[in-house]
């Protein structure tokens, strides 16, 4: 168990009569981190679907270290687009330069190639049959894993076919019978215990990636209480969506519960009653394609006073996920938590934008079957600039969607799973766990949930730099605030040089200021000049 202490200084702002005035308020903060990782089980309900057999693939794939011929030569199993397993942090600057290690390291975490998979789906299909159904791996890799892929069975799950489109009966051959909800419920919570005495896990996180539902009501003695929505579901009542259930459920089991679809499963009641248990739940919809790239690109164009007017969204698919979004309620579902996510950056500048003033933002989603799951994404951004002219900047991206999703899902699961192991206390106040709604998953949800009263961050980099600062207070290191300091003093300190050999560096310290400073480019450029490297004459290029 480690325990580190920090004091973090946020600024707290008053209005006085319109001026503000800003006073900095530290705070003290001891962080402490289990430090054992678990043997982790992972439940996904759609895990017969196109992501659900495409993460179970990977981690498969890693496992087992495989590789596979393509028509570009061999290509090796990774985890590419996973910023657990392959983006690094800043550590901090040694004479060579930057240092850079692995996110992985920061913290002790949860190796996706020993996480356990377990499920739920409508559909009877194993997990290789739905793999093929798929259509998103190359016919080599299928191969190689389809001996343990067809060991691998969705248990059969809860099915209200007026939450997501009619268009999917015709996959329901595996459904829990009857219409008793509060059975339902059990059955659920005695499949996760099921699974955590058969698997030998030390915990279990239950993860969303089923069809997107349409919204269901939200009505006071419905759902706006934990006891109103338990009720609610003792009385089978119609509007309690099946991930409701499956998040009810998870909750009284204690299990942590991820919403990866962008529906409201996290309905008033379910929150209290996450909070109640003291249990995470976070979500909505992962943050995969354009809507992460638009949590960039208005960012950018916005803190750089540049002011977007228009923003116009299309895509087609024809993957099962565009089928079910062909329909008008589930698309309205998505079109929700594709839209949203310009607020924060387009409020945080009323230079640009009068009161409720935002841009035009227009999502249109198609589904047309030949393309599979390779999704054919445009966008369009066209912005005022200076003096009324406009800027419009035009995207294409083609990917196949699963690949795309399959990474994050395994973030959301060893992040949420460390977040678990982290407790802190201000002062000298008891430790405490993270709030139950845990927003720092943010980075990876379209629609990032947040506790009551708190801000919803979309932009990007912020949302990564919260992850990553937390981080690095867990294990004593201050927070990255692009500073650079340490590179901005006047006088560098003697023996700063880049080691290029002793003849340079005396030939560079006898040299002109400019030409010292050429050295100093530590990555072997400096403002574009090729920094000397040893035995290369030196001379200014
Ligand atoms: N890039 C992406 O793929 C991406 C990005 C963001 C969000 N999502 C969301 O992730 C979800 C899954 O995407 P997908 O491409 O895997 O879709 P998919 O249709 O291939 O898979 C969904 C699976 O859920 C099953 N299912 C439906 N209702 C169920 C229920 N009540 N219980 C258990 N299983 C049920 C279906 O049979 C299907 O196998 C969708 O809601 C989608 O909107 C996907
Ligand atoms: O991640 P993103 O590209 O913004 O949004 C995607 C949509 O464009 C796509 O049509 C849908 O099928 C995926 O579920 C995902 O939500």
């Amino acid at each position: 168990m480690a325990l580190v202490t920090r004091t973090e200084t946020y600024v707290a702002v008053e209005c006085d009569g319109g001026k503000l005035i800003a006073r900095p308020e530290q705070t003290v903060y001891t962080f402490r981190t289990e430090r054992s990782v678990p043997r982790l089980g992972v439940m996904l309900v759609g895990w017969g679907g196109n992501n659900g057999s495409t993460v179970t693939s990977a981690v498969l794939a890693n496992k087992l270290g495989l590789s596979w011929p393509t028509k570009t030569g061999i290509q090796k199993a990774n985890y590419y687009g996973s910023i657990t397993q392959a983006s690094t942090v800043l550590l901090g600057t040694a004479d060579s330069g930057d240092v850079y290690l692995p996110f992985s390291s920061l913290l002790p975490m949860v190796s996706p190639n020993d996480i356990v998979f377990d499920g739920w789906d409508i559909s009877s299909l194993n997990l290789a049959e739905s793999m093929e159904r798929a259509q998103v791996l190359d016919y080599n890799l299928q191969t190689q894993l389809r001996p343990h892929m067809e060991k691998l069975k969705p248990r059969p799950s809860i099915y209200y076919p007026d939450f997501i489109a009619a268009n999917q009966a015709d996959r329901a051959d595996n459904v829990i019978s009857g219409t008793d909800k509060w059975r339902h419920l059990e059955q659920i919570r005695e499949d996760i215990r099921d699974f955590k005495r058969s698997s030998g896990v030390d915990k279990v996180i239950v993860l969303w990636t089923a069809n997107t539902e349409r919204f269901c009501d939200v009505k006071q003695g419905l759902n706006d209480t934990a006891e109103n929505l338990l009720d609610s579901i003792r009385k089978s009542e119609s509007e309690v969506s099946p991930s409701t259930v499956f998040a009810v459920a998870s909750i009284l089991e204690g299990v942590t519960y991820i919403n990866g679809s962008p529906q409201n499963t996290f309905v008033p009641g379910l929150i209290q009653l996450a909070e109640q248990k003291r249990v995470f739940i976070a979500g909505d919809d992962f943050k995969s394609g354009q809507t992460k790239i638009k949590s960039v690109l208005v960012d950018f164009l916005v803190s750089a006073g540049i002011k977007p007017t228009s923003i116009v969204s299309y895509n087609h698919l024809g993957n099962n996920d565009g089928k079910n979004l062909s329909a008008p309620k589930q698309f309205r579902s998505k079109e929700i938590s594709k839209s949203n996510v310009v607020d924060d950056m387009v409020n945080s500048n009323h230079i640009l934008y009068g009161h409720r003033e935002h841009p035009n933002h227009c999502v249109v989603i198609k589904y047309v079957p030949y393309v599979g799951d390779s999704k054919r994404a445009m966008d369009e951004y066209t912005s005022e600039i200076m003096l009324g002219g406009r800027n419009t900047i035009v995207l294409h991206n083609t990917c196949e969607d699963s690949l795309l999703a399959s990474p994050i899902i395994l973030d959301l699961v060893i992040l949420a799973e460390v977040c678990e192991r982290i407790t802190f206390r201000i002062g000298d106040e008891p430790f405490q766990r993270f709030n139950s709604v845990l927003s720092l998953l943010s980075y990876l949800c379209k629609a990032p949930l947040v506790p009551h009263g708190t801000p919803v961050v979309n932009a990007l980099f912020r949302q990564r730099g919260c992850i990553e600062n937390i981080f690095r207070a867990c294990v004593g290191l201050a927070p990255i605030n692009h500073m650079m300091l340490e590179h901005k003093h006047e006088h560098l300190k003697q023996g700063s040089l880049p080691d290029l050999g002793v003849d340079v560096a005396n030939k560079i310290e006898n040299e002109s200021p400019i030409k010292k400073r050429l050295c100093h480019g530590l990555n072997g450029v400096s403002n574009g000049h090729q920094v000397l490297s040893s035995g290369d004459d030196f001379a200014e290029k």
